[in-house]
């Protein structure tokens, strides 16, 4: 056994832990119609809970009420189902509201009545934030992108709200383009691969991620955005053989098959990690290239006709 404590990362306590809770058809309670309740149903509707929210109609948010108003939200989707969104309006009415909650989120303007229904989730072990007061909160909100399914989470651990904002936007500036489709197509990926290769044994599931790493390094996010169902089909048709294909394995005919044998495979323009061709070198150097040569053919063009 090492005792090199050195050779892994310090532990530095004082962080928060970030999960992606799958709430999704779990009931959540929110208590208020405000400007934060509605931050908090959206963020809770784009995870599919289903929402219970609290809160008196004489003073709902514009964004709360038209969720209320939203029939394909309040509608179950059968007969018997819950509803993603269920509006009661009235006032919190305590014990009986938080029957069968998972999460509970409060959002009113009433410090008391949030710390009474804080301690009454914790009584019963349920997750619950109060808007605004830290100790009441078991998790705290943050500062979200989201690209299909993408979603980065700015935290700053209660420090400083308006500077998770600010982060958040400058994240977001950097984002490679079509992120969210290269994700999309690697899940349709992934799910096809589990058809054709479905073993739970470690050594299929090794064999999997091994061959998924690879065939991933292979594809640029701009071309992966780009993979449709054909480009697949012949990804897919690796598998058997071991075989991790790129995009010009599956795109270029028997001109790119060769030039992929001989390591030449990768369309230089598309090989910048995020994607965005513009930015690449090969693109870059070519259009300099391009722009050179004409500018030559001009300059010869008007020493020739000088001398004419
Ligand atoms: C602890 C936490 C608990 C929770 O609510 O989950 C909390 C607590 C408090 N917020 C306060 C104030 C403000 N909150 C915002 C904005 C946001 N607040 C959010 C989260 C959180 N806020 C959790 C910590 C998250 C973290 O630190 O990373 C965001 C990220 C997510 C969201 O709420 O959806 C969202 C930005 C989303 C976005 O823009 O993308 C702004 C800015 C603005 O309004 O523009 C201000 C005014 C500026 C200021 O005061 O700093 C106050 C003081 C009230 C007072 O002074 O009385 C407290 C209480 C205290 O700090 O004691
Ligand atoms: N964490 C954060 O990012 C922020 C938190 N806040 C805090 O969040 C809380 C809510 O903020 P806003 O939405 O702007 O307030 P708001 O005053 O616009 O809305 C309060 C809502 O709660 C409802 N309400 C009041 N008592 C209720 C009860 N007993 N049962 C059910 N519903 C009740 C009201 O009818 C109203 O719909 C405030 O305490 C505020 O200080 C405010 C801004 C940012």
């Amino acid at each position: 056994m090492s005792t090199k404590t050195e050779e892994f990362p310090a532990i530095q306590p004082g962080a928060s832990l970030i999960i992606a809770w799958q709430i999704k058809n779990k009931r959540a309670l929110v208590v208020g119609g405000g400007a934060v309740a509605a931050g908090r149903l959206s963020a809770l509707l784009n995870a599919n809970a289903l929402v219970t929210l609290v809160a008196p109609s004489s003073n709902l948010s514009p964004e709360v009420a038209s969720r209320i108003a939203d029939v394909s939200l309040t509608t179950p989707s059968s007969e018997g189902a819950t509803p993603s969104l269920t509006y009661i309006d009235r006032v919190f009415a305590g014990e009986s509201d938080l029957e069968g909650m998972e999460m509970v989120l409060t959002a009113i303007d009433e410090i008391g009545l949030s710390s009474r229904i804080c301690e009454m989730c914790r009584t019963r072990r349920i997750p619950v934030n109060v808007a605004d007061v830290p100790p009441e909160c078991d998790f705290y909100f943050g500062s979200i992108v989201r690209r299909g399914p993408l979603q980065i989470m700015v935290s700053t651990g209660g420090k400083g709200p308006r500077i998770a904002n600010r982060v958040r936007r400058a994240i977001e500036g950097t984002l490679p383009d079509r992120v969210g489709d290269a994700i999309e197509s690697v899940g349709t990926l992934r799910s096809e691969l589990r058809k054709v290769a479905n073993g739970k044994d470690k050594a299929t599931i090794e064999r999997r991620m091994d061959w998924m790493v690879r065939v991933c390094d292979k594809w640029s996010l701009a071309e992966l955005a780009e993979m449709d169902e054909r480009m697949r089909q012949e990804v897919l048709d690796g598998w058997e053989d071991n075989v991790a294909k790129g995009y010009w394995d599956v795109n270029a005919g028997v001109l790119g098959k060769a030039a992929s044998a001989l390591g030449l495979g990768k369309c230089p323009a598309r090989d910048s990690p995020d994607g965005k061709a513009s930015r690449c070198p090969f693109v870059l150097t070519s259009s300099g290239f391009l722009l050179g040569l004409t500018a030559g053919v001009v300059a010869t063009a008007a020493v020739m006709r000088r001398w004419n």
